[in-house]
């Protein structure tokens, strides 16, 4: 295995095609593919290999809510007549279990496996000295194409006394080896909300406490079954709060919440605060004026082409700002992985196209988007159809006391999907073949002609698009049509 460690004696530079800066998602997809061509490619990280997608992002949240499914899932058992009582909950194990995932994932990440697929890496903290040339501690690296991915990390808000009080964030929470009892989780993004859910299913008392509306992001009507959902949960909600202060209190943290117009602040007070309010790129060790490099708060600036203002170095993943970035998964990283590789490679011409990537958020029921929403389309043009399916109609919903939730298609006149939001069980999943169609310009007929097994959860996405024709079936026309066909025997 080839790996440079930032102790060595200044060694000659290195001049690979390519160097990847960051090997988190975004990073070792990139080196990875690059390599099976290969390519020679050199990666530098300077913390741990994985980044936060695997130490503290999709795969630690997913195990952690997971556990949390399994907790409600005896607590519901009864409803399938099976008595299972108040579940026993030993959160260090809980700890355990997502730590074992997290390792069982991790060597495909490792060093050693990137060395064999004969990648260089580089064990230390890159920054630009020119635009040719980067140091990662003292070795220089001058590659004939850059790809900075070096990800973001949770930002706190600018909240008096906030800087005087312990708090968690997504990067800290996974390490509790003990149940935090009363949670205090500000923000109701995906972060707060999917980490909020699964430890009130642990048995936290959790309250969150959100300066806007809850998953702001998503369609209003997904967002009500999600906020009806973390009622039932038993967690208290505090939307469009003005938080004054965070204190430090005895036993823990208090959050001062302005009250009603002329009233009494309110104070919540929690063991253990989250905060969940959002992440900044990590672009300040990069130097990247040096490399004649733009960036601005969400991070480096790329065009569609994920090209920065130097033409030899691209940026993908969370660092990614301007018109090619601001996409914030695991999906969409892996997904400019593969089109900055098409550009350096093969010099192909390359354009992002967000309005393809799917958002999903791992709450319970699940929650996926793609393409328009009813809103974004609405505000394009009048001329667009919405059409619904609710998994209270839906046979495998019923058999499996899961009827919260819809398939709602976003569709022009003549049925080409510009979007769908799904939220309920398995919508991470059923968001594919919309995924597809809104990739290829595929039409609502085209799921509406699909057999597909019943009794599935599928079958909402497809009565959803067989809604389309429920119009034409009314049409006198037809219904003469139909009619004087009959007349034929
Ligand atoms: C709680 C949570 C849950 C999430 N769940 C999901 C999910 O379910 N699905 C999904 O798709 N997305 C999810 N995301 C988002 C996803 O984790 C990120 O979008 C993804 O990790 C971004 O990948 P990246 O490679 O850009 O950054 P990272 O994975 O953060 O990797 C960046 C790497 O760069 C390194 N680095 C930084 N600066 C330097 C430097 N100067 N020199 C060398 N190395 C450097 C860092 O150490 C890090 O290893 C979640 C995020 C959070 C916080
Ligand atoms: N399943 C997934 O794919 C997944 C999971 C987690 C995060 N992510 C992505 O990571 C990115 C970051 O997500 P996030 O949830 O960490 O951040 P976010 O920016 O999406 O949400 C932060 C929330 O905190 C609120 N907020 C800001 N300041 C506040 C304050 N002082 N007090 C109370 N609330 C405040 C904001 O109004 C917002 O609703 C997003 O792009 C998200 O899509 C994806």
């Amino acid at each position: 295995m080839s790996t440079t460690t930032a102790t060595a004696p200044a060694p000659a530079p290195l001049t690979p095609d390519i160097c990847v800066i960051g090997a988190g998602a975004a990073g070792l997809s990139l080196a990875t593919a690059a390599a099976a061509f290969g390519v020679p490619v050199v990666l530098v990280e300077h913390g741990r290999i994985g980044g936060s997608h695997l130490n503290a992002g999709g795969v630690s949240a997913r195990a952690l809510s997971a556990a949390g499914a399994r907790a409600l899932a005896v607590r519901e058992a009864g409803r399938f007549g099976i008595s299972a009582g108040e579940p026993q909950v030993n959160y260090a194990q809980v700890h355990d279990h997502v730590r074992r995932v997290v390792a069982t994932i991790a060597p495909n990440d490792s060093a050693e496996r990137l060395g064999a697929l004969g990648i260089h890496v580089v064990r230390s903290e890159a920054r630009f000295i020119s635009r040719s040339t980067i140091m990662a501690g003292n070795q220089a690296i001058k590659a004939r194409r850059f790809v900075i991915a070096t990800g973001s990390r949770p930002a706190a808000p600018p909240l008096p006394g906030l800087d005087a009080v312990p708090f968690l964030t997504s990067d800290s929470l996974f390490l509790l080896t003990r149940r935090p009892e009363r949670l205090l989780v500000l923000g109701a993004g995906s972060t707060g909300v999917e980490l909020a859910q699964a430890l009130a299913r642990l048995g936290s008392t959790v309250t969150i406490v959100e300066t806007g509306d809850l998953l702001s992001h998503v369609d209003p009507e997904a967002a009500l079954i999600l906020r009806r959902a973390l009622l039932r949960d038993g967690i208290t909600l505090h939307e469009q709060a003005r938080v004054l202060r965070a204190e430090t209190v005895k036993g823990g943290v208090r959050l001062v919440l302005a009250g009603p117009e002329g009233g009494a602040d309110h104070k919540l007070d929690g063991t253990h605060l989250l905060v969940a309010t959002g992440r900044a790129p990590n672009i300040e060790a990069l130097d990247l004026e040096l490399g004649g490099i733009a960036s601005d708060a969400g991070g480096v600036i790329v065009d569609k082409g994920l090209r920065t203002g130097n033409r030899r170095v691209f940026a993908i993943g969370d660092c990614a700002s301007g018109a090619g970035g601001g996409l914030h998964s695991t999906h969409a990283a892996h997904d400019q992985a593969g089109l900055v590789l098409r550009s350096a490679l093969f010099r192909l011409p390359i354009r992002t196209k967000a309005i393809a990537i799917p958002r999903v958020t791992n709450c319970h029921p699940e929650l996926a988007s793609v393409g328009l929403s009813e809103a974004q389309a609405r505000r394009r043009s009048a001329a667009i159809t919405i059409l619904r399916w609710p998994y209270a109609e839906n046979d495998r919903a019923q058999a499996e006391h899961e009827t919260d939730g819809f398939v709602k298609l976003v569709a022009d006149r003549r049925g080409r999907v510009l979007g769908a939001t799904i939220v309920g069980p398995g919508a991470g999943e059923l968001i594919a073949p919309w995924c597809m169609a809104v990739r290829k310009g595929l039409t609502v007929q085209d799921m509406a002609g699909l057999a597909l097994p019943y009794p599935t959860f599928s079958e909402a996405s497809k009565r959803a698009a067989m809604s389309f024709y429920a119009p034409l079936a009314a049409k006198p026309g037809i219904r003469r049509l139909i009619g004087f066909l009959s007349r034929f025997g």
